[in-house]
């Protein structure tokens, strides 16, 4: 060995070790999650699909502090989570837009809740704040939306402002629970573009939970896949494509590949052949 000094790995944003989570007791307790340990790096975007039932979601509201474990340790940004505030964006399959605020308010309402901007949002900085939310608004195809209420707005439109405001404060960490899951195959696909260019001018660490396989290797540099309940990661790969993706891409052979291969995984996760019995579910 020349003696030169090996080079120190990054310290990982988040990270789980060893983490359980059994939910109820007794006869009604659940197991959610064995054994787990993860490592997330700092502005990395991580997909994680499996069965459905296997955790996923258990794993995600971990990272979000809305739930404790049952043994093991969650760190984010080298601390216990909870032991120091992290600036956490959300967004789930239903948009949760509130019906008496219009657009512009609803993308805005996280920087009247958020410390440092709470304080700020009073006083001078107020028509900056706006200017921000017309800003991500616009990078979203919402130009000129601001003052409509989320009952003019179709699915997908209420959905990019859903983004929007799980974006305002500029989170360090963004967690995604099928946020496209409702909408349609073309929404959706618009979506993961706009995702993908959010991602890329603002390096934001995202984790996001999904079922659509195309959509995980699409938005992902790194896919877990999870085993059936209780969930621990079952693989862990890296998603090597060149960005920005594109929608064409994901029918050339080598996507179309790791789709197949996540598939089986996925497959043999859940025990079964793949095969959907007519009358089952
Ligand atoms: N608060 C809770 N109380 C009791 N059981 C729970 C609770 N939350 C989740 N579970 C159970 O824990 C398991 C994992 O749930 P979780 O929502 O994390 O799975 P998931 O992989 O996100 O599922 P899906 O893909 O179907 O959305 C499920 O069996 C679920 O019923």
């Amino acid at each position: 060995m020349s003696g030169s000094p090996v080079p120190s790995r990054p310290k990982p944003f988040i990270e789980f070790e060893k983490v359980t989570v059994t939910f109820g007791r007794g006869a009604k307790q659940v197991q959610a999650l064995s054994e787990t340990s993860l490592e997330i790096a700092e502005g990395d975007f991580v997909a994680l699909v499996g069965p459905s039932g296997c955790g996923k979601s258990t794993l995600l509201k971990l990272v979000g502090d809305l739930i404790k474990p049952s043994s093991g340790y969650v760190y984010v940004a080298g601390r216990e989570i909870g032991a120091q505030p992290v600036r956490i964006g959300m967004a789930y399959q239903n948009p949760t837009l509130l019906p008496w605020l219009n657009i512009r308010d609803n993308v805005m309402m996280p920087l009247k809740i958020v410390p440092p901007f709470r304080g700020e949002f009073r006083a001078k900085r107020k028509t900056e704040f706006r200017e921000r939310a017309e800003a991500l608004l616009a990078q979203v195809g919402l130009s000129g939306f601001g003052d409509k209420f989320p009952w003019q707005l179709s699915g997908g439109m209420m959905q990019r402002a859903n983004l929007c405001r799980a974006l305002i404060h500029e989170p360090e960490l963004l967690l995604l629970d099928e946020p496209f899951g409702a909408l349609d195959q073309f929404t959706r696909e618009e979506l993961w573009q706009i995702m993908q260019e959010l991602w890329m001018t603002k390096k934001t660490t995202v984790l996001l939970v999904t079922h659509d396989l195309r959509e995980a290797a699409f938005l992902g540099n790194r896919i877990c896949v999870m085993s059936a309940r209780p969930g621990r990661i079952l693989d862990d790969s890296e998603v090597a494509f060149a960005r920005p993706r594109t929608i064409d891409m994901t029918y050339q052979p080598d996507f179309v590949a790791l789709n197949q291969q996540l598939r089986s995984l996925i497959v043999s996760a859940r025990g079964g052949t793949g095969i959907v019995q007519a009358g089952s579910h």
